[in-house]
């Protein structure tokens, strides 16, 4: 790599660079200004809000943020030169000055290689302080660069990456566009109609990339998924709060981002199942005990049904009826949920076939009934009443709660499906209402797949995935109802899984997810935490995922871990933390959901003020006390693991857990430990 890092004022490079910056910065100005000015004289009341509102659309994202340049890098081609930044910049002629880093021009950018240049001569990367253009980095590609010169492979990290990795973090996640990396571009650049799933460790930026990948394909594909939109399923809301502001700076506000929860929140969750029932109510043999509680109680037509129509009644017999309702019922059971007839829709379809059999009754003795006249059949007492006895409509909390509680019922459904002890386990003691049930979360998600067989449900055009190791199978249905014909990008570690499914492979969640032939991408390099570090944690890995290959970190620091044995925890853990709190960046001190309360008094108690994470509460402050099970997905410059005994012990999967806490720290990792390390991490 040639090098150039500089700030000296008189670095010619530097001077032109700056000119282009303050360039870039006036057009960004002229377009914003272009774009409050349009007016909307000669059009109505409506068309005039809605080009108020994607003007308002317009200018947010055009929107200057101070501390976010309009570039970061650059691209030397075949007498081409272009500047890369997180979008458009256009002088007031519509020659480009800033290419968006999605645009096609901008590949280069992430993919080129010392092997393999694709056509540039020489990538450039723009470091910033502040707003300001303080140095630069440059890498010679392409025929004769040798030695110093070739590309740094991404083993050898630029300095730029390393500096942004290590930028101190206070508040939500950011934004990786200036260095994406070219195994993690990739993914984000596949194709919109590819589902992938990425098998990535600690750190290896899944979570960027899957964000990445949503503004891409945005970009690229904005008018097709301006109509179907994009979704963003997280694992729960402290994770969400976390990241959902990466895609606002991104310039892409049109992305719903969500939790599985608030996805099938149609009940309202206030109780937890036993973990053997939550385990339970999530296997996909639940989905066959529903369909079959829907579907089983459609009854057998037992006599004719006379059809008022046009003033007279025609009969229609009870082998006729049979067969309508045969062959609805066979139209509804199809597997796949875009070909099948929903139960509401059956329903529907019933009654008018009733009308439409009396219509060709009186049309065959030459009469001649409007379709009026047949709709109003349809809706007649009489073919009401049949429907009611025969297909009765269904609420989907309400079948859920006969099921849980009526044991017959839930005997009649499951036979053969669930054995004796399990219909045992799931039975609970009905309620008085659908409103004062003890709703639980895999409650939710079972009432929530009942109405997906009433009616079917809006599907996206893609949908991103993340932490998607701990979904259960009925999640996965759940996320694949919202799917339709979209495409996946499911994002996860099997190391990191911690739900009772754990899958050993991808495969059962993809199957689940409705993509069973989704390939499986690796990320191994890993960006956030440094090696010694992400060492230690790799040693769990035999024990909770053998066969998984470990992470490799792109950067070391020898002190970035120490484990203490301590007798007591309140002197080290305040020392400790007062130590790291007195630096730049965020305190994490995690510990077993058990211990909060012991832990935050502590600290109080030592003078040392953090917010407890919640995941109903604030995003945490600079210094706070995490619960090891909201650990996911989160990072901090520094972490504190507190007793990590305590966390192994507190669930079944307590040894990924302990994986998942370790691997949060991008700088510092200091654990401090009352009783033994588990036997892996000894010595
Ligand atoms: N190419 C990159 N350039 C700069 N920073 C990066 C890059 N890739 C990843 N990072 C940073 O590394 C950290 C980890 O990224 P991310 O959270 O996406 O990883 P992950 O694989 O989802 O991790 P985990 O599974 O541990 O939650 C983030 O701070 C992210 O910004």
């Amino acid at each position: 790599m040639t090098a150039t890092p500089s700030d000296a004022g008189a670095d010619p490079v530097l001077t032109a660079e700056r000119a282009h910056l303050a360039l870039a910065g006036d057009c960004l100005a002229g377009m914003r200004a272009a774009a409050s000015a349009v007016v909307d004289a000669g059009v109505d009341a409506w068309a005039s809000e809605r080009l108020g509102a994607a003007r308002a659309e317009r200018l947010r994202s055009l929107a200057a943020d101070p501390g976010v340049p309009p570039f970061f890098g650059r691209t030397d081609g075949d007498g081409e030169t272009f500047h890369i930044g997180r979008r458009h910049v256009r002088d007031a002629a519509g020659r480009p000055v800033v290419i968006d880093w999605r645009a096609p021009m901008s590949r280069p950018f992430y993919r080129a290689s010392a092997a393999d240049p694709q056509g540039l001569v020489r990538r450039r990367r723009f470091g910033f302080s502040g707003g300001e253009l303080t140095s630069y980095e440059d890498e010679l590609l392409g025929a004769g660069e040798e030695g110093d010169g070739a590309l740094p492979r991404a083993e050898t990290s630029s300095r730029v990456l390393l500096q942004e990795i290590e930028r101190p973090r206070s508040g939500p996640m950011r934004d990786i566009v200036a260095t994406i990396q070219p195994e993690q571009d990739e993914i984000v650049r596949a194709p919109l109609a590819e589902s992938v799933c990425v098998q990535g460790a600690p750190g290896t930026g899944k979570t960027a990339v899957g964000l990445h990948r949503a503004a891409y394909l945005l970009y690229t594909h904005g008018g097709q998924l301006a109509r179907t939109g994009v979704l963003v399923v997280g694992p729960n809301r402290a994770f969400l709060r976390y990241v959902e502001q990466v895609l606002p700076t991104l310039g892409e506000v049109d992305v719903d981002q969500t939790t599985v929860a608030e996805l099938t929140g149609r009940v309202p969750v206030r109780a937890q199942d036993a973990p053997e029932v939550a385990a339970l109510k999530g296997d996909a043999r639940m989905a066959q005990v529903l369909e079959r509680a829907l579907w089983g109680a459609i009854a057998k037509p037992a006599d004719d049904v006379l059809v008022p129509l046009a003033g007279r009644r025609y009969r229609v017999p009870v082998e006729r009826l049979k067969r309508y309702v045969d062959d609805l019922r066979r139209r509804g059971r199809v597997p796949d949920d875009r070909q099948r007839l929903h139960h509401t829709a059956g329903r529907e379809r019933l009654a008018l076939l009733l009308a439409e059999d009396a219509r060709r009754q009186q049309e065959e003795a030459g009469g001649s009934p409007t379709d009026a006249e047949t709709r109003r059949a349809a809706r007649s007492p009489e073919v009401r009443a049949f429907c009611d006895a025969v297909w009765p409509a269904r609420d989907p909390a309400g079948l859920v709660l006969e099921l849980l509680g009526d044991p017959a019922v839930l005997a009649r459904a499951a036979r053969g499906v669930l054995g004796d002890d399990e219909q045992a386990l799931l039975h609970r003691p009905a309620p008085r209402s659908v409103g004062t049930a003890p709703w639980t979360a895999a409650d939710a998600v079972l009432v929530d797949e009942v109405a997906g067989l009433l009616e079917r449900t809006a599907g996206y055009g893609h949908v991103v995935v993340d932490e998607a190791q701990d979904l259960s199978p009925m999640q996965c249905r759940a996320v694949a109802r919202r799917l339709a014909a979209g495409s996946l990008t499911v994002l996860g570690d099997l190391a990191q899984a911690t739900s009772p499914w754990s899958p050993a492979d991808w495969a059962p969640t993809l199957a689940g997810l409705g993509r069973p032939d989704t390939a499986v991408r690796p990320l191994t390099r890993g960006y956030r935490v440094p090696g010694e570090v992400l060492d230690y944690a790799n040693r769990l890995l035999p024990a909770i995922a053998p066969g998984l290959p470990a992470a490799t970190a792109v950067r070391r620091d020898p002190g970035a871990l120490a484990v203490r044995p301590v007798a007591d925890l309140a002197g080290p853990l305040a020392e400790v933390v007062a130590d790291l709190a007195a630096g730049p960046g965020s305190v994490g001190v995690v510990c077993a959901d058990a211990a909060v309360p012991e832990v935050a008094r502590l600290l109080a108690a030592a003078g040392l003020p953090a917010s407890v994470l919640a995941d109903d509460g604030p995003a945490a402050g600079r210094v706070a006390v995490v619960p090891a099970a909201l650990a996911k997905g989160l990072e901090f410059d520094a972490v504190v693991v507190a007793d990590p005994a305590a966390i192994v012990a507190a669930e079944p999967r307590g040894l990924s857990r302990l994986y998942v806490v370790l691997t949060r720290a991008v700088s510092t990792l200091v654990v401090l430990h009352r009783d033994d390390l588990p036997a892996l991490l000894e010595g």
